[in-house]
């Protein structure tokens, strides 16, 4: 079964924060998710807009995931025209607009039968941080690495 652990850093003097227990050696897929951001600079007229925002879904190091990745469902919040987007083949991304943040929901299916699907959380972020101004050409960036570990069939 596929687990999703906290970062671990992957050398010699490897941390582990969790434990998966294959009886041969696990296969780590190291992963990000989460979203870029970038402001109009203004309201946008007619639907009041301000940003424009891309979440994935991507290996850490460059890798065709489509090997072992049927699909990934992004659930959007409810007020999106068709908030379930499923993306079949690389890139796995969505690109909209919006004027807030919300979680988005991503699960990840395998095209292992035996593996259930793993389910990510990330909430997305628009808005710079503290004083940071809003600038219309500056990308925000808000993601996570973490790890997709299986073990190898017995
Ligand atoms: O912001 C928040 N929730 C949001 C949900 C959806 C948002 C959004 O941006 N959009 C809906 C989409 C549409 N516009 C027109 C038709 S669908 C553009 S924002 C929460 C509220 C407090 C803190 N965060």
């Amino acid at each position: 079964m596929a687990k999703i652990l906290p970062p671990q850093i992957i050398d010699e003097g490897s941390l582990q924060q969790g434990r998966v227990d294959c009886k041969n050696a696990p296969i780590v897929k190291p992963i990000v998710y989460g979203n870029e951001a970038r402001y109009f600079g203004k309201k946008r007229e007619g639907d009041g807009h301000t940003h424009e925002w891309k979440v994935y879904f991507k290996p850490w190091r460059n890798e065709d995931m489509s090997t072992w990745i049927k699909k990934v469902h992004f659930k959007l919040h409810e007020s999106y025209e068709n908030p379930n987007r499923i993306i079949l083949a690389p890139p796995y991304e969505v690109a909209e607009t919006g004027w807030g943040e919300f979680e988005i929901v991503i699960k990840v299916y395998f095209h292992d039968p035996n593996e259930r699907p793993v389910t990510l959380y990330h909430v997305l972020k628009l808005f710079q941080t503290g004083n940071q101004v809003e600038q219309n050409s500056k990308k925000l960036v808000a993601e996570t690495y973490d790890e997709i570990i299986f073990c190898e069939p017995t």
